[in-house]
């Protein structure tokens, strides 16, 4: 079913030309049924390609989902036109006051800037906590996932010398979890990351699940047992053409980056991507939306309570 969302977002016209069903504002209006609300806050730097892939993503679903767009604060963007963030994304003192029954947080490119360097570190923090508060179930992707998890549990990254970056082969550790439901064996994600969290540390020092890992990059996918926490470190939403416009931009850029691995076809950047990955990045955010947001979100989400919530999914 539809995710509603303006008329006139660039992501409509692309996915409406993809057969997605796209809600405009005047149909949704008229279902007679409560959307879900999902709020994403995009810290990617091509933010519109971003808004495409997750909206993409949440739109493989029977629900109707109303998406609000977020942005971290009011600096300008460097990638983004400043027209682009104000026709359709909201500040933070806009939606503070609200709840919503999702919420996604993307990536950065930051992995390799330490936290306190991060110009929006304390906003961050802000929004990882009232996350906890006023939404029932949080999404947090790649470098959000590793900043999530610092905030909430003390977890920090460790940074290699080398970026994780290709598509790497996953297994499920955690069989029977609604989040793992129809997940083969053995899936795809792409990864695209300096830093890694340490699986021993996670299940040490937290009652977190690990649900999905790689033999090759460790932690994927790991889920607080109340499910208003989902912490994914790979990007499972990525274009076919993501890993290789990083990868042209960081040769560019000068940094002799490493060649996306099980990516190119042949291993020959000059041939297409061989995409492995995109029905099981369906999958996740379709059980995402299912499991952790829809089946234990409150019907009056004035009534969301955080402590009720942890009690009904652990
Ligand atoms: C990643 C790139 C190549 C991006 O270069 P660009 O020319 O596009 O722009 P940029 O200004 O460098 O940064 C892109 C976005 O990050 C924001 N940005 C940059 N520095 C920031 C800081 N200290 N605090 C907060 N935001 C910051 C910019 O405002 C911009 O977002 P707006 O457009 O919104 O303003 C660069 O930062 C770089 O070369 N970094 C070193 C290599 C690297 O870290 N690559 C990414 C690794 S992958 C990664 O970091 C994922 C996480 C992980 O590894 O753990
Ligand atoms: N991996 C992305 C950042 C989000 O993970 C990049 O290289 O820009």
């Amino acid at each position: 079913m539809p995710i509603n969302i303006p008329d006139r977002l660039p992501a409509t016209q692309v996915l409406t030309g993809e057969n997605i069903f796209v809600m405009g504002e005047e149909r949704a209006m008229a279902q007679n049924i409560r959307p879900l609300k999902v709020l994403l806050l995009n810290l990617m730097p091509k933010k519109i390609e971003t808004e495409i892939q997750i909206l993409r993503m949440l739109s493989n679903t029977p629900l109707q989902v109303d998406v609000d767009l977020l942005r971290i604060d009011n600096r300008p963007s460097k990638n983004t036109p400043e027209a682009h963030l104000n026709a359709f994304y909201r500040t933070f003192e806009e939606v503070e006051q609200q709840n919503y029954d999702g919420m996604i947080i993307t990536g950065a490119p930051l992995g390799l800037v330490e936290w306190n360097d991060v110009v929006f570190w304390d906003r961050m923090k802000t929004i990882i906590d009232w996350a906890n508060q006023h939404v029932t179930s949080t999404m947090y992707l790649c470098w959000a996932a590793h900043a999530a998890l610092y905030t909430l549990y003390g977890i920090d990254r460790k940074i290699r010398k080398e970026k994780y970056s290709g598509v790497f082969a996953h297994q499920v550790l955690f069989q029977n979890h609604p989040l793992m439901r129809g997940f083969d064996d053995v899936f795809w994600v792409p990864h695209s990351r300096y830093a890694e969290i340490n699986a021993e540390e996670v299940e040490a020092k937290t009652s977190l699940q690990i649900l999905a890992a790689s033999p090759e990059t460790g932690v994927h996918l790991v889920a607080s047992n109340d499910g208003r926490q989902l912490f994914v470190t790979g990007h499972p939403e990525y274009d076919p053409d993501t890993l290789h416009n990083e990868y042209i931009r960081d040769c560019d850029a000068g940094l002799a980056p490493v060649l996306p691995e099980n990516y190119y076809r042949d291993d020959n950047p000059n041939n297409e991507p061989l995409v492995r990955w995109r029905s099981h990045g369906n999958l996740l955010f379709a059980n995402w939306l299912n499991y952790f947001v829809y089946q234990t979100t409150p019907y009056d989400l004035s009534q969301l309570n955080p402590v009720a919530l942890a009690s009904k999914l652990s």
